[in-house]
């Protein structure tokens, strides 16, 4: 579904990102593992849409996307949930879901009953501004704003970073069963192992930008894996 194939990224004079390759299939979730700033956010940004690489080709769906801006790209199914969540605290969780109305045509611009049943807190605190959530809250309500575009495919930019072990639960749960309904493939970069590895299926390792492993879980070396993202 999506095929990153050997894209070269630079800011400025500094390479960010090596012929990197990776790709993500429906119903599965790779994840996308490696320290800091070896490049896992431009990864997921030149996916997005937000960075633009110099070299190398990303297809989604058998067609080019290298050109497209990011509003096309949410627009034909891809979504994106940043790193460090960036809700509008100032909007309600409500007016939060709804800014992901944008993507969508005019009958879709409802919010699913699902979504709230992933995320019951959501409803209970729908009038509240989104900056009185908790950091745990926050990332729910990030993902939730995310679904509400109809994603085909989900990226998720460290969505444990912060966040109370009992929510880290609850959003390992969503994500298991997003990827378990079948009909979304799943990027997902993380830096905590554990909940990275029981949630993937496959494994891109990056360091100093360039991809140093990767495969399907239950054919990588989990110890190589784990060696690479520990500090
Ligand atoms: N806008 C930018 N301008 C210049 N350099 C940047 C920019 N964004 C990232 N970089 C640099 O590119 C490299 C990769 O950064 P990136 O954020 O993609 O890494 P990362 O693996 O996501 O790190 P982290 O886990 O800390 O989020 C780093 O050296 C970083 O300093």
């Amino acid at each position: 579904m999506l095929e990153i194939n050997d894209i070269d990224v630079y800011y400025g004079a500094s390479q960010a990102l090596k012929k990197v390759s990776t790709r993500a299939d429906k119903g599965k979730i790779t994840a996308v593992l490696g320290r800091n700033g070896v490049g896992k956010t431009t990864l997921m940004q030149c996916v997005a849409g937000h960075v633009l690489p110099v070299d190398g080709s990303i297809s989604w769906q058998g067609k080019p996307i290298i050109n497209d801006p990011a509003h096309l790209r949410a627009r034909h199914g891809i979504a994106y949930v940043p790193q460090g969540r960036q809700i509008f605290p100032l909007l309600t969780v409500q007016e939060n879901l709804e800014t992901g109305y944008a993507c969508v045509s005019r009958k879709h611009r409802v919010i699913d009953p699902e979504i709230f049943d992933l995320f019951p807190v959501l409803h209970d605190m729908r009038h509240r501004r989104g900056g009185d959530l908790s950091g745990g809250q926050q990332q729910q309500l990030a993902i939730a704003r995310a679904l509400i575009t109809r994603p085909e495919l989900l990226i998720l930019d460290e969505p444990t970073e912060g966040i109370q072990p009992s929510i880290i639960k609850d959003i390992q749960q969503v994500i298991a069963m997003l990827r378990d309904r079948g009909d979304m493939a799943i990027l997902l970069v993380e830096q905590y192992f554990e909940f990275a590895c029981e949630l993937a299926d496959n494994f891109t390792v990056l360091d100093r930008g360039e991809v140093v492993l990767e495969g399907e879980k239950d054919k990588v070396n989990l110890e190589q894996v784990r060696a690479h993202i520990m500090v």
